[in-house]
């Protein structure tokens, strides 16, 4: 059976009448008049039916924190800005990428202090493009990729001839050109030196040839909530693929002809991965971290990094993991271009 694209069925977000809110008022002073009432905001904001239950307590005003958090988080200025992942030997994946992907090195960051060094690697500028941030850190050449992993996705013109070039340089290929199930457009899979898999799809020329960042998730539903709520995202599209057992949810922040999209797979049956050490995090522009991580906490989601400025490199972020452990750092957007203008 061909795969098919499964409409949204997921709750909305809000299911109380908007002409009975009280006037909103400021996020902060709202978490903290939760936290003086003794709840944890994030517990009541876990369920589907969190306003409703919340008015039903008779505390209208958490349900109003969540509206103005959700609302401000779909309002923030959000981007995909990069992917960041470890490798062992940072000169061997330039050369890889180069040569057999087409990829520019764009900006370079040595932490001596923190013994890691940073490469950044594309096809356009950080201020408009997603791009890969390579990390090194000092004396580690090898991490475990796990299973939960799956690929990057790059746009290419021609998959066939791509594949040729990573032949000839020694990479390694795992699926041979050909057509993507039921569709007529060509894709290959092949891994780079660390073993990161990407999948080469043939499109025509792109804005964003570094397309998709694919993670396998245990329970596909709490994970497109997660995204949605926590990260702001929006779903995209669901598709089926019986052939496979699986299906897939593709998210973001914009149509996927035109942005950087997060695809989560479920495969059926299949609830829990190994996430291992290889793969870091995608990073994600925000206006203002500090509120950021007040709306993951608000949703329910584990913020893992409190909001403030990195060690040596000053530009604040926040970070949180979604509920199969994958990591996402939000990034302060005016920072995050001073950083990738001061090459
Ligand atoms: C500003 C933001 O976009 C960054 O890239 S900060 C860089 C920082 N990287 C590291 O700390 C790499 C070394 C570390 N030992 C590792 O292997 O990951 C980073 O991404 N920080 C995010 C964080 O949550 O700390
Ligand atoms: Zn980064």
């Amino acid at each position: 059976m061909a795969s098919s694209i499964l409409p949204f069925t997921l709750p909305s977000l809000s299911s109380f009448n908007p002409s009975q809110r009280p006037n909103l008022f400021h996020l902060r002073s709202a978490v903290s008049q939760s936290q003086n009432f003794g709840l944890k905001a994030s517990r009541l904001l876990r369920q589907d039916d969190k306003c409703l239950s919340v008015m039903a307590s008779g505390n209208l005003s958490y349900a109003v924190t969540q509206e103005h958090v959700l609302n401000w988080v779909k309002q923030d200025n959000r981007r995909m800005l990069h992917v960041v992942y470890r490798v062992g030997d940072l000169d061997r994946t330039i050369r890889f990428y180069a040569e057999c992907l087409g990829m520019k090195v764009l900006r370079r960051r040595d932490m001596p202090e923190q013994r890691y060094t940073n490469v950044f690697l594309g096809y356009g500028q950080e201020h408009a493009h997603f791009v890969i941030e390579l990390t090194y850190n000092y004396g580690i050449d090898s991490y475990g990729i796990g299973n939960g992993f799956g690929h990057f996705g790059l746009a290419v013109d021609d998959v066939s001839r791509t594949v040729d070039i990573v032949r000839v340089k020694g990479g390694k290929i795992t699926r041979e050109p050909g057509p993507i199930r039921g569709r007529s457009s060509v894709s290959a899979l092949i891994e780079d030196p660390d073993g990161y898999t990407f999948e080469l799809l043939e499109r025509p020329p792109s804005p964003e040839p570094l397309c998709k960042v694919m993670l396998r998730v245990g329970d596909l539903n709490r994970s497109i909530k997660f995204y949605e709520k926590a990260c702001g995202m929006e779903l995209l599209y669901m598709r089926d693929n019986p052939e496979s057992k699986s299906t897939v949810a593709m998210m973001g922040y914009g149509p996927e002809d035109k942005n950087t999209v997060l695809e989560l797979t479920y495969n059926y049956g299949v609830t829990e991965y190994d996430i291992g050490d290889a793969y870091a995090q995608i990073a994600i522009g925000t206006n203002d971290v500090y509120r950021t991580a007040e709306a993951i906490k608000l949703a329910g989601g584990k913020v893992t990094r409190e909001p403030g400025p990195v060690p040596g490199i000053n530009t604040k972020i926040t970070a949180c993991i979604d509920p199969d452990g994958w990591k996402t750092v939000f990034v302060d957007n005016v920072e995050f271009l001073r950083d990738c203008s001061n090459l």
